[in-house]
């Protein structure tokens, strides 16, 4: 199976900190990982990489068959697919839905004098469906609600058919419904095979999607255990990573954990 991200011995220095230190990870094309750490422990930064947007201090990011710092960027960018809250922030309030899903399409965010096409036309509206958003394609981004909001980046970041989906805490700050039905889209997107491979980065483990296949967790800029979820997540491994007792518990595919003390 090709990889679609290696990253070999990166370390990551900013400032005078290591915000990640000697990481080796493969990611193969049908992966599904879910990254998980406390606050600080890297996880951004590591997307970043990931997303050809950061330069590793040390070490090789090899993504999608090139090597980071080797190729143009811009070229490889439209290969990944990406959400963050930090990318949320600069969609403004009056963009149409539809046009910041179209805007993927060229990199930008903001429609600005671009012409699109059918196709591009009906990729968006097709994507906007799929993630249960197919009556809000014309109402503006800042209309809608946290949960909508969140399917939109994702139909955006699906919008150049990337290799590598990278979504950065996709259920944060969503109620206990929004929650539930945003990992119900992902656990879709996650089991259809013909999905890109996936990493997605959260907090807690209630929100791993079915068809998750790998998980990282990460403390302190390193990784305590990487692997085949059902291995890696463990009472022993969450509990390192958090630095806490902890009881982890699946049920149905679903994932939950809690306090031992
Ligand atoms: N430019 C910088 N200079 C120094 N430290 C930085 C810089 N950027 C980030 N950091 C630090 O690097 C660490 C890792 O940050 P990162 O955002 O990757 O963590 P995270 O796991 O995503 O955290 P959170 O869960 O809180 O979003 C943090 O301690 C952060 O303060």
């Amino acid at each position: 199976m090709a990889a679609v991200a290696e990253l070999a011995g990166v370390t990551v220095q900013r400032g005078g900190s290591t915000l990640l230190d000697n990481l080796s990870l493969v990611v193969g094309e049908q992966d599904r990982w879910v990254v998980i750490g406390p606050n600080g422990a890297g996880k951004t930064t590591l997307l970043q990489l990931l997303a050809a947007q950061l330069y590793p201090t040390d070490g090789i990011v090899g993504l999608l068959g090139e090597v980071v710092g080797t190729v143009d960027v811009f070229e490889l960018r439209p290969r990944i697919g990406l959400t963050s809250s930090a990318l949320a922030e600069r969609i403004p309030d009056a963009e149409k839905v539809r046009d910041v899903v179209l805007s993927a399409a060229y990199a930008v965010v903001g429609r600005w004098r671009e012409e699109y096409d059918g196709y591009d036309l009906d990729r968006a509206d097709q994507l906007l469906g799929s993630m249960r958003m197919g009556g809000f394609a014309e109402r503006t981004f800042g209309t809608l609600s946290e949960g909508e909001r969140k399917r939109v980046q994702i139909a955006r970041a699906l919008m150049t058919d990337p290799e590598l989906l990278l979504l950065d805490e996709p259920a944060g700050g969503l109620d206990l419904a929004g929650r539930e039905a945003l990992v119900d889209t992902l656990s879709e997107l996650c089991l259809d095979e013909d999905s890109p491979a996936t990493i997605l980065v959260t907090h807690h483990v209630e929100e791993i999607p079915l068809g998750i296949t790998h998980c990282l967790l990460l403390s302190g800029g390193r990784i305590v255990a990487a692997g085949p979820i059902a291995e890696t997540l463990t009472d022993e491994n969450l509990s390192a990573t958090f630095d806490l007792p902890l009881t982890v518990t699946t049920d149905g595919g679903r994932w939950n954990a809690r306090s031992r003390r």
